[in-house]
Formats: structure tokens, C-alpha cells, sequence
């Protein structure tokens, strides 16, 4: 009988469940969307409830579409939005609040001051992270100072914090397991990459009590397994990875040098750089690849908050278009966008600018600009603040990023991907499965339940659908120096 194996891929807006065989290739799939919840500008929460029930949902709804039993799922892997934070009471499970999410600005002020105060350095040091409201850290200082009871509860060591991984881990093994994997550890600005354990020195520069925090694991493994209530029967999760790790893993770039972008609400840049943590010199991430068994790898990332975003901004915001498709053939109508810029700062901007205080612009407009100019300029603003990372890496690293592997929901506008190739002068390479983060969920899974043996029995599964190669007669040079600009712009405009 064949065995197959369950991913669960909870990202911001949705909660996703997809079903691979022993080839990697998909099954079948479910989704459902959540709320997103806005209680002041700059604030972003999900309820944890509707993540718990929504993921579990999928998962049993992709199971019956497929005309499977538990009793065929051989492995779970779980790969999540990371750094949105999570702080529960051990003894009820019940959440003390709303998930804080990765894009919630409250606690910049905080940032800001901790950065003041000389801290920044040390902090990049041990976690290769900066010193922003991005992280898990000072989202669970927040709650502990304005959750009524919650620091003396804490104290106490009646709560339990977690990223997505472990909350939803702590749900399908009934509570026995409070675990998180490495990749979701080096995100919270208290985790040491370097030893691989949690920092008492971290722990107490943001008043953290050491017993709230789940227990390290590896990405890929017997890492828990489900309580017999949540299927018929009880099914290992072997995989665990947070989702642009995953994606990595599912571009299959496990060679030094090699890497992925994802094209989501955000981008997410990833560059395998081996066993050792580099600390950037270009203000990207350092942060944990994948560890499975002994072999630890690193990856530099650049995380860009706002890309597919500016697709539905101008369509929701702007009512410019009325799908997400449509951009594709309103930018066709212009060749270029005469000079005119759209910096998407719309929640600061990240990699490699780091500005928390900057806002969204415009420049450059002049009489003749029309709606297709904005529209390629949105698109462009992708490909550019791609650019501005990978020459970070490149620079970082000393390798030339000699193709990128993308995926993510904005990949299939193959304009953006020219777009793309032309601007960064390298080859863009789309698979044939851009499902990654699932499917890196998948590998890991698959990995750690003796599925297939290794690595490289993995890789021979990988396979390019469609690449894109650079036309040299753009005037790159020109459109970037433009862009610096407008980047310029945006800094000077912005209140810090
Ligand atoms: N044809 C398109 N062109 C450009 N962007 C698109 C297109 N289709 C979808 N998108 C963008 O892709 C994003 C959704 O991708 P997805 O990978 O599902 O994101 P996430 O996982 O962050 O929710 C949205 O921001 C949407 O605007
Ligand atoms: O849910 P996504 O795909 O937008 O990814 C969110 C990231 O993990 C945030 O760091």
C-alpha cells in the first residue's frame, strides 16, 4: 500500500494542507483563508483558535478529497509564517491574546530605544539577526507588560510562548509536546545560533522567564507525534521547518551558493552559505537553514515586506485593477515606466535599507503618467528591492548568484519574472512545483520517517518548468541608478 505524506503550511493569510506521494509530487489540496485583524495602524493579529481550527480543518478535508485513510498518511510536516508569536496558559491552552504577527509594528519604539541603549550589536552577534519589531522577542515582552497577570502567571512558569510550529505541535499532540525547530528558534532574537541554545543573557535583557520557552529540535526527524484524538491514529510529524527555510529546502538549494526567492505578500530571499554563520556586513539576516542529525546549515536572508502586497494595494487600495492577474497585461502596455518609481515602503522597508519609519512613494510622475506606468513600476519595485538583496549576499558572501529558484503566488506572472531576470542580469529559474514550502515540509518530513534515504535521492525529484534569461538591451544601469533615487527619497521623507 502506498504511503504518503501530510504537509501543513500555515502562512499569514491562510492555512494550507497538501498531500504528497513517494515521488514529491501532489496529491491534492486545501485551504482556507483567515482573519486578519487591524486593531490600530501598524498592528496585525491573528486569533490562534482560527489558526488551530482552520489548519486542522484543511488537514482533514485534503485527506477525504484524496480518498485516503489516516491510516496511509506514513508522515506529517509542518512549515509556518514565522516569527508571529503565540502565548498560551499551560494548564488550559488557551491563549492569553491575539497571535502577534510577523508585520506588527507596536513595538519599534521599544526597537528603537534597546538600540539607543548599545544593544543592537551584541544581539546581532549571537542570533545574526537585527534589532527589529519583526522578531518574536519583543512581541512577548509586549504581552507580558499589558496582558493583565501575565508577567506574575509567567513567573510562575504558567505560560507557555511559541511560534506558529509549536503552537500547532502543542494542538495535535494534546499538549504533551512544547517544541520548536531550529529554523523557528532563530527567528525570536533569543536563540543563539552559534551554541544552537537559547541566550540567558537574551532572555533577560527582554525579561523572558526561561520556562516559557519550548524545547529546541531539529528541522527533520521523530519530532512528536499526533494524540489519538486528531486522526483515527496516532501519525509521527517528522518534519518541522519555518516556511522560507522550507522553501529552501524545497528549491532543493542545499549546495553553498545557491538560492531562492519567494514571492508572497512579501519576498523572502534565501542563500545557502553553508555550515558556518557568517554575521552580514550588509544588514541581512543570518539565520538557521536546516539542521538534520549533525549537519547544521546557515542561510543569509533578506526579508522584504511588501512585494505581491503592492499587487493588492492597487487593487484593493487603488481599485486599479480589479484581480491580481491584470496587473500583468496593464504594465504590458507601457515599455518602461518614463522615469516614474514606486518605493512600496507601505510598513517600512527591510533588507538591506532597515528603515521601520519609512513610508510608501511615488516620484517621478510627470504629465504623461498613466495607470500602466504605475502599475510596471509596482512590479518593478519587486525586482529592484530583489536586486538591492542579492547584491547584499553577493557582496556578504563573495559568491555571484549565478540563477535564482523562485516560487510563491506572484511567480506565475511571467512578466515580473523578466522583469526580474533582466534587472538582476541572471536567469530565473520556475519549477515545476511551486508549491516549495509545502513540499520542503514535505522532504523534511519524508526525510525523517526513512522515506527516502538522503539528500540526493531527493534532488533527482526536483525539476525546472520554465526559465527566464536576461535581455541585455535594457538600460539596467539607468533604471537602477533611478531607483537609488527614489530609495533616497523615501529615507529623506521618513521621520527618523
Ligand atoms: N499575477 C500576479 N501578478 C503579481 N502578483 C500576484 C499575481 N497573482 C498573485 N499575486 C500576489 O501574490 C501574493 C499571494 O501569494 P502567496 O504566495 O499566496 O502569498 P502568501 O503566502 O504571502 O499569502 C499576493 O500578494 C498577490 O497580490
Ligand atoms: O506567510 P508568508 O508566506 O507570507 O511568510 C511569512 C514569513 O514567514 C514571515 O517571516
Amino acid at each position: 500500500m502506498e504511503k504518503y505524506i501530510l504537509s501543513f503550511d500555515q502562512g499569514t493569510t491562510s492555512s494550507r494542507a497538501i498531500i504528497f506521494n513517494k515521488n514529491g509530487n501532489p496529491v491534492s489540496v486545501a485551504q482556507k483563508e483567515f482573519k486578519q485583524i487591524f486593531p490600530k495602524p501598524g498592528w496585525v493579529e491573528h486569533d490562534p483558535g482560527e489558526i488551530w481550527s482552520s489548519q486542522i480543518s484543511v488537514a482533514a478535508e485534503v485527506v477525504s478529497k484524496a480518498k485516503l485513510k489516516s491510516d496511509d498518511i506514513q508522515a506529517i510536516g509542518i512549515t509556518n509564517q514565522r516569527e508571529t508569536t503565540v502565548v498560551w496558559d499551560r494548564e488550559t491552552g488557551e491563549p492569553i491574546y491575539n497571535a502577534i504577527v510577523w508585520q506588527d509594528r507596536r513595538t519599534s519604539d521599544y526597537c528603537d530605544f534597546l538600540k539607543k541603549e548599545g544593544h543592537e550589536e551584541m544581539i546581532r552577534e549571537k542570533t545574526g539577526l537585527v534589532l527589529d519589531a519583526y522578531f518574536l522577542a519583543t512581541k512577548v515582552r509586549w504581552i507580558l507588560e499589558n496582558v493583565l497577570g501575565a508577567k506574575e502567571k509567567a513567573k510562575a512558569g504558567k505560560l507557555a510562548l511559541g511560534t506558529i510550529d509549536s503552537w500547532l505541535v502543542w494542538n495535535l499532540s494534546n499538549g504533551k509536546d512544547h517544541i520548536t525547530d531550529v529554523t523557528n528558534a532563530s527567528r525570536t532574537l533569543l536563540f543563539n545560533i552559534h551554541t544552537l541554545e537559547w541566550d540567558k543573557e537574551l532572555l533577560e535583557l527582554f525579561k523572558i522567564p526561561e520556562s516559557m520557552l519550548p524545547r529546541v529540535c531539529d528541522s527533520s526527524g521523530e519530532l512528536s507525534m499526533t494524540s489519538g484524538e486528531i486522526f483515527s491514529k496516532k501519525i509521527p510529524i517528522t518534519g518541522i521547518a519555518g516556511d522560507q527555510h522550507a522553501a529552501l529546502f524545497g528549491q532543493m538549494c542545499t549546495d553553498k551558493g545557491m538560492a531562492k526567492n519567494t514571492y508572497g505578500t512579501g519576498c523572502f530571499l534565501l542563500m545557502n552559505i553553508g555550515d558556518q554563520p557568517i554575521i552580514s556586513k550588509n544588514k541581512l539576516i543570518t539565520t538557521i537553514a536546516w539542521k538534520i542529525g549533525d549537519e547544521v546549515n546557515y542561510a543569509f536572508e533578506g526579508s522584504i515586506f511588501i512585494a505581491g502586497a503592492v499587487v493588492q494595494w492597487l487593487r484593493d487600495g487603488m481599485g486599479l485593477i480589479s484581480s491580481a492577474s491584470e496587473i500583468e497585461t496593464l504594465a504590458a502596455k507601457v515599455e518602461s515606466t518614463d522615469g516614474l518609481y514606486l518605493v512600496p515602503a507601505f510598513a517600512g522597508l527591510g533588507a538591506p535599507h532597515w528603515n521601520q519609519h519609512a513610508r510608501g512613494t511615488i516620484v517621478g510622475i510627470t504629465r504623461g503618467s498613466n495607470q500602466s506606468h504605475i502599475a510596471r513600476a509596482a512590479l518593478e519595485s519587486i525586482a529592484y528591492q530583489t536586486y538591492d538583496v542579492v547584491k547584499a549576499m553577493e557582496a556578504d558572501s563573495g559568491i555571484n548568484i549565478k540563477e535564482l529558484r523562485v516560487d510563491g503566488g506572484a511567480t506565475v506572472n511571467s512578466l515580473l519574472m523578466q522583469i526580474q531576470a533582466d534587472i538582476l542580469n541572471t536567469r530565473i529559474l520556475r519549477p515545476e512545483i511551486t508549491e516549495t514550502t509545502a513540499l520542503g515540509a514535505a522532504y523534511l518530513a519524508g526525510l525523517g520517517a526513512g522515506i527516502w534515504k538522503d539528500i540526493d535521492e531527493i534532488k533527482s525529484k526536483w525539476k525546472v518548468m520554465e526559465s527566464f534569461n536576461p535581455n541585455d538591451k535594457i538600460p539596467v544601469q539607468e533604471m537602477l541608478e533611478g531607483w537609488q533615487r527614489a530609495i533616497n527619497t523615501t529615507n529623506c521623507w521618513s521621520k527618523n
